[in-house]
């Protein structure tokens, strides 16, 4: 059976990327899509913002909704202090194995703990089934008319603390109305935008920081 796109972004980083080097990884899948074939990774130029609100939360407990490849995982991963952890969620069973090879390959794999599901069925479990007590830092970048729904249930679950910071890729491109809607008319999120491209082309995009108040 021919090889999947995803899988054959894991040969690329397999065979190019330097082993326990998280910077070879990304490079080598940053150069792989914008080289051969397109994927949608964060990328090299929203991956910059993503570096930087992750500096800012400096996270104990992070959270990523929508692990595809493994890519911003290493990006968030790579910058954890000792004994921090992200927890990233993905439903699709064919992504899991290549985003669970990759972050090894990144030397990442006791720093991220990848869970398959629905985010809307694996975050009410994340207090009582793994331990976690508050979210410090939210990577919003899985199906992206549940970036609203799924904010919602997280402050449910009681997962957010004053001061816990959201991130959300594709603002503009495919693009989150509903959760730009919900998130800036709610008065205890402050919110920043950050005007980008889409990953790897010269498409408008943008990413969304929201700091719960509490
Ligand atoms: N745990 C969970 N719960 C629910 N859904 C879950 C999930 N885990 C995964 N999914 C399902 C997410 C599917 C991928 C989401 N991302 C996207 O759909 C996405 C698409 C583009 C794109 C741009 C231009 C184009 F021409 C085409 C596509 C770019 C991006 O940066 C994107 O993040
Ligand atoms: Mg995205």
């Amino acid at each position: 059976m021919d090889q999947s796109k995803e899988q054959r972004i894991l040969n690329s980083v397999s065979y190019n990327a330097v082993k326990g080097d998280p910077e070879s990884v990304l490079d080598c899948i940053d150069k792989y899509c914008s080289q051969k074939e397109w994927a949608m990774n964060v990328g090299d130029e929203k991956g910059l913002i993503l570096d930087n609100v992750v500096k800012e939360a400096d996270p104990t407990t992070a959270l990523e909704l929508g692990t595809y490849c493994g890519y911003s995982a290493i990006r968030i991963a790579r910058l954890l202090k000792p004994k921090a952890h992200l927890f990233s969620i993905e439903f699709n069973p064919e992504f899991v194995p290549i985003a669970k090879e990759i972050i090894e390959i990144a030397g990442l794999s006791d720093k991220v703990t990848i869970l398959e599901g629905h985010a809307q069925d694996i975050i009410p479990q994340l207090k009582s089934k793994y331990d976690v007590d508050t979210l410090d830092f939210v990577f919003l970048d899985h199906w992206k008319e549940r970036y609203a729904p799924d904010t919602i249930l997280l402050e449910e679950c009681g997962l957010l603390r004053k001061g816990s910071i959201l991130l959300a890729d594709n603002i503009i491109y495919p693009g989150a109305p509903e959760f730009l809607e919900y998130i800036r008319n709610h008065k205890r999120f402050e919110c920043t935008n950050y005007p980008s491209h889409l990953e790897y082309m010269k498409v408008e995009d943008a990413m969304e920081k929201a700091v719960y108040l509490g």
